[in-house]
């Protein structure tokens, strides 16, 4: 069976952090490919700067050169509130014959129980989870922590923690500070053509 990581996040925008999540997990659950998902309406969080064409559009161009990497559009095109456990029905409908495996940094991963549905949600899907500095869980044991309806169905990856948010990278843009390099260099002059978050040119 086919094994696809499903990158779900609000990518506003998306930056170094998610890709190197990603890519973490690719390595670690042996994934032929990677969907990056954006939210149409987050359910847990403010509402995004950036419209969901624009948060795509960035993602997009964030993993253009990544032969296993592709943007999946089930969330934009549902709409309305983006709830995980919808969007795996959803797939595991059209692609019956594969291994899904959700990908969430340690901080969300804390967070999973409080997921809508998150019983069935884990029968369907394997988390994979990367460390996030500083986030809660980075120190925490989580395994014996954890219900057992998610025991054995959390894989852990190993990554470089970067220390990055989209909130800094908003908060940075719109004090006119560099981003360079926290996002890569075509998705950072995306930003500010397009004057995302408050961004001016500052070469
Ligand atoms: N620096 C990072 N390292 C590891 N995982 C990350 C990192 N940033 C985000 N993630 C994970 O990527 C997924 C999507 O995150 P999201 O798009 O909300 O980014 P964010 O930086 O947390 O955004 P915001 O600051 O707006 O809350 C989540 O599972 C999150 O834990
Ligand atoms: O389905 C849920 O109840 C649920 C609750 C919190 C987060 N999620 C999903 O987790 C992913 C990461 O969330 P975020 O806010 O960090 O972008 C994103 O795809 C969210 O839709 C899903």
């Amino acid at each position: 069976m086919r094994r696809i990581g499903l990158m779900g996040g609000t990518f506003d925008p998306v930056h170094i952090g998610h890709l190197l999540a990603a890519e973490a997990a690719r390595e670690a659950a042996d994934l032929s490919e990677v969907w990056f998902i954006p939210t149409s309406v987050p359910v847990h969080k403010p509402q995004p700067g950036a419209s969901g064409a624009q948060r795509r559009a960035l993602v997009e161009t964030a993993i253009a050169e990544h032969p296993s990497f592709r943007v999946e559009a089930a969330e934009l095109d549902r709409q309305g509130a983006s709830y995980t456990i919808d969007t795996v029905l959803e797939l595991r409908e059209r692609y019956p014959d594969v291994s899904f495996y959700w990908i969430v940094g340690s901080d969300m991963r804390d967070d999973l129980p409080h997921w809508r549905r998150i019983e069935e949600l884990a029968e369907l899907v394997v988390f994979i989870a990367l460390e996030r500095p500083g986030a809660a869980g980075e120190v925490a044991v989580a395994e014996p922590a954890l219900p057992d309806y998610l025991r054995g169905r959390i894989v852990r990856g190993e990554m470089p923690g970067i220390g990055i948010s989209s909130t800094d990278i908003r908060r940075r843009c719109a004090e006119g500070r560099t981003i360079r390099y926290m996002v890569p260099e075509r998705v950072r002059t995306e930003i500010e053509r397009m004057g995302l978050y408050g961004s001016r040119t500052i070469d």
